[in-house]
């Protein structure tokens, strides 16, 4: 089947808004010195929102195998219960891809590359592909909802999209 190609663009917090937030210093609003003036909190970045239908919040840590650009979206997933947020642990860039709803279903798809000092923190519900390491083998610690309840949904796309290199 053919696809259609989108080309990445670079992740910003404002290109990302709709979708969720950008974790990195510069997109801190509240900015604290601590012990002792020794340390530097980048305070609240992004919520973590996992207590949907009695859920609480797990650290694990992804470790990515490699995929190359272009890269062929078939599907995507969201999480209906709760936020999931991705920090790269490597400093090597990945591949996003996002889409909004569409009435249950996802939209267009949005490709952003992310720096490997950049995490993101997809919002609840949140049409995205699953992790797509770039290049080598990455490991990212990632912050989602654990609990009871179907916290997976996956949609097969009508027509795969080529995100192009
Ligand atoms: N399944 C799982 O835990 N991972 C996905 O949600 C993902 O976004 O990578
Ligand atoms: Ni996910």
């Amino acid at each position: 089947m053919s696809a259609r190609t989108i080309r990445p663009r670079p992740l910003t917090a404002e290109a990302f808004r709709a979708f969720g937030e950008v974790i990195e210093p510069d997109n801190c609003t509240e900015i604290r010195l601590i012990n002792n003036g020794t340390t530097t909190r980048f305070h609240d970045i992004a919520p973590v929102d996992v207590s949907g239908g009695g859920g609480h919040a797990l650290i694990s840590i992804f470790r990515g195998k490699p995929f190359a650009l272009p890269f062929r979206v078939e599907m995507l997933e969201r999480h209906p219960l709760g936020s999931q947020a991705f920090m790269p642990l490597e400093g090597r860039p990945y591949l996003v891809v996002v889409a909004p709803d569409a009435g249950g279903r996802p939209g267009e798809p949005a490709a952003f590359l992310a720096s490997g000092s950049q995490g993101v923190s997809y919002a609840r519900g949140t049409w995205h592909h699953p992790l797509i390491a770039l290049d080598e083998r990455s490991d990212f610690l990632v912050v989602d909802r654990g609990g009871s309840g179907s916290n997976l949904a996956e949609f097969l796309l009508d027509e795969p999209v080529l995100v192009e290199g």
